[in-house]
């Protein structure tokens, strides 16, 4: 089955919605429609700019789609400073990463709370971008793949096969986030595909072949071609080179195999 490549760029806690109103523009701008026919185009933006996103995709028709960085796995209630998966709903979002590195780090989400934003966002009808990947020890010790065959495991747990056909997983080796060190085509297609086959033990073959999975970390306009044209690879979760909109365009044209805009 062919799988329709999906560029995400997460912008990170970067852009106010000033800012995004501008990006979004220059982006779609930059992509006419034709794109659109054979790659998904969706931007990340924080929280507080997606209101802006929202009105400027629905009042000019914009093709590219948008999501958040984040949701709560609770429903609504006493949690403070946290975003639930209908209020992104009702914001319009597509997609919202989950398990990205930087909060299974930095806020100590663990595979648990990982799978049940998963599933929070499912519940909304919302696309998670379920995010995996390795340290830099782990890689040295040559136990990258057995690591995010687990935590790709651990974090899906229990998910229904149809649970796990509205998913997308993202690959992103954590030595190469926000570094220039670009895992190889061949790095990035190897443990893409032990995804692939862990989706089909999983759930089916067929879910399988028709999941997205997506590289990311330090993915440009210069490496996107190679690592896009992987079998197993089918997009890019790209933080830095998504708010350079030239940059980010020319990226999702590589992966709608061009011509560049
Ligand atoms: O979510 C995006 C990734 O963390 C990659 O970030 P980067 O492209 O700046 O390395």
């Amino acid at each position: 089955m062919a799988r329709k490549p999906l560029i995400a760029g997460n912008w990170k806690m970067n852009l106010n919605h000033l800012e995004a109103i501008a990006l979004v523009q220059k982006i779609a701008f930059s992509l006419p429609a034709k794109y659109f026919e054979k790659v998904d185009v969706t931007v990340i933006p924080p929280f507080t700019d997606i209101r802006s996103v929202q009105t400027l995709v629905e009042g000019d028709k914009l093709l590219l789609t948008y999501g958040a960085q984040d949701v709560s796995a609770h429903e609504s209630g006493a949690y403070t400073g946290e975003i639930s998966g209908s209020m992104l709903a009702k914001l319009g979002c597509t997609f919202v990463v989950v398990g990205h590195s930087e909060r299974r780090t930095l806020h100590g989400e663990s595979d648990e709370t990982v799978l049940a934003k998963t599933k929070a966002a499912l519940g909304c009808g919302i696309t998670p971008i379920v995010c995996i990947g390795e340290g830099l020890n782990i890689r040295e010790a040559g136990e990258h793949v057995a690591y995010n065959v687990a935590q790709l495991k651990a974090s899906l747990a229990g998910l229904s096969a149809d649970e796990i056909s509205q998913i997308v997983v993202a690959y992103e080796p954590v030595w190469a986030i926000g570094t220039g060190k670009v895992a190889s085509a061949a790095d990035a297609q190897e443990v893409c595909k032990a995804v692939r086959d862990t989706l089909a033990e999983l759930a089916s073959p067929e879910v399988a072949q028709a999941v997205r999975v997506l590289y990311g970390g330090s993915v440009n306009a210069k490496n996107a071609g190679e690592l896009i044209a992987q079998p197993d690879v089918d997009g890019g979760l790209v933080g830095g080179a998504s708010l350079k909109a030239d940059e980010f365009a020319t990226l999702s044209a590589i992966a709608a195999g061009g011509p560049l805009p």
